[in-house]
């Protein structure tokens, strides 16, 4: 590990200064596409416009003949196309594979100036965010960057949940963590087959009423991610980083997704992975406080006064602590309408119905 001394010093000769605290832009949905698909990158001007972070992915969900088209194919978009105020971030190949140092030589190279964030797969512990740290400070000099590159790891090997909170320590360039369901299932020989989501034969069950053991018994499916993710968020959060759900391979099944996501949220995520249009609005919907949650956190604020002491709301008792809760989402909503016409006309409206 670096000394707390060193931890902001560049780790090249020319590479721009690291941040000293991680800029929060709205980023609710993480826009996987396929850049070497014809059809998705057609797509990227108006998701452009939707989005708020697109993803160009290079690693799993490319094939392997096409991953150098797919690395290519993202040079190509990020030089051809204004994203505005949505941000640019990459998923390279993993660190042990054949692709990844040409993905980050020619990324770097090219279009470095236009990404904003290094998604980086299969992080095991802080080691491998060192080694990243260095090589894109060697690059970034080398292509005369002058903003720093963020790094953003997968939380999706059972080593990567041992040394969570080394990873989200290990450098100043990291911006945050999201699950990795599919992958951490795999490595931890989990039984399941899936992208995210629950499973029907993880459940409890009550107690039996009699002699019939079959009889009366209510099951209650649990959630195969609240323990990586309450983790997650933790050591995100203890760094001052952002944790965020991964995938819901469930496309079709727009109910559950919309779930999933909001256990993200109200544990502390910011945003999830959109692997499909049908998933962008799910996420923004989700990851945007409701306008009735807006309108009682900004009551409880401005009863609260200079936020000490305890106040009556509606029977339920106000102090110290809750309006700093208030305070998260009314900030949040306050970040996203800045803007966002209409969420800012719905939490205006829900706030004056609400003072009514
Ligand atoms: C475990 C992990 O690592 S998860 C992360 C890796 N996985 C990914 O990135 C998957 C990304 N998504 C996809 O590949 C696709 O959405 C699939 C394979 C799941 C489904 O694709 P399709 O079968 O084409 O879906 P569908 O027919 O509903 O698509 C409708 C349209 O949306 C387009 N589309 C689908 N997904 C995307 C996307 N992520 N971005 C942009 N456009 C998309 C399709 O090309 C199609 O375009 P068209 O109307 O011009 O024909
Ligand atoms: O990369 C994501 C995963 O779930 O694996
Ligand atoms: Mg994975």
């Amino acid at each position: 590990m670096r000394s707390p001394k060193d931890f902001f010093a560049p780790l090249a000769v020319g590479a721009p200064e690291p941040l000293r605290q991680i800029p929060v832009p709205p980023s609710r949905m993480i826009h996987f596409f396929d850049p070497s698909n014809e059809k998705m990158a057609a797509k990227v001007p108006d998701l452009a416009k939707k989005v708020d972070v697109l993803l160009g992915n290079l690693e799993d969900a490319v094939r392997a003949d096409r991953k150098e088209a797919a690395r290519n194919g993202l040079v190509a978009i990020a030089k051809a196309t204004d994203f505005g105020k949505t941000q640019l971030w990459t998923r390279v190949n993993s660190l042990d594979s054949p692709w990844v140092l040409d993905d980050l030589i020619t990324l770097v190279t090219e279009i470095g100036d236009k990404l904003d964030v290094i998604m980086v797969p299969k992080v095991e512990g802080a080691q491998d965010i060192h080694y990243v740290d260095r090589l894109l400070a060697q690059l970034e000099a080398r292509a005369g960057l002058t903003k720093p590159l963020l790094v953003h790891a997968i939380l999706e090997t059972a080593s990567g949940v041992v040394n969570v909170e080394e990873i989200a320590g290990a450098s100043p360039r990291m911006q945050g963590i999201s699950l990795g369901p599919a992958d951490l299932a795999a490595s931890r020989r989990m039984k399941t087959t899936r992208v995210g989501g629950g499973h029907p034969g993880y459940l409890v069950r009550t107690d039996p009423t009699g002699e019939d053991l079959n009889a009366g018994r209510t099951t209650y499916q649990q959630d195969l991610w609240h323990y990586t993710v309450a983790r997650m968020v933790d050591a995100c959060a203890a760094n001052g980083i952002l944790p965020y759900y991964g995938p819901f391979g469930d496309i079709r099944d727009v109910v559950a997704c919309e779930d999933q996501f909001r256990n993200a949220f109200l544990l502390g995520c910011v945003g999830a992975w959109s692997l499909h249009p049908v998933q962008i609005d799910i996420a923004k919907k989700v990851f945007s406080p409701a306008p009735e949650d807006v309108a009682w956190a900004r009551r409880v604020i401005a009863a609260m006064g200079d936020g000490t002491g305890a106040v009556m709301i509606d029977g339920k008792m106000q102090d110290d602590a809750s309006v700093k809760q208030c305070r998260v989402v009314a900030e949040l909503a306050d970040a996203l309408a800045a803007d966002d016409p209409e969420l800012a006309a719905a939490y205006d409206a829900a706030t004056k119905e609400a003072s009514a």
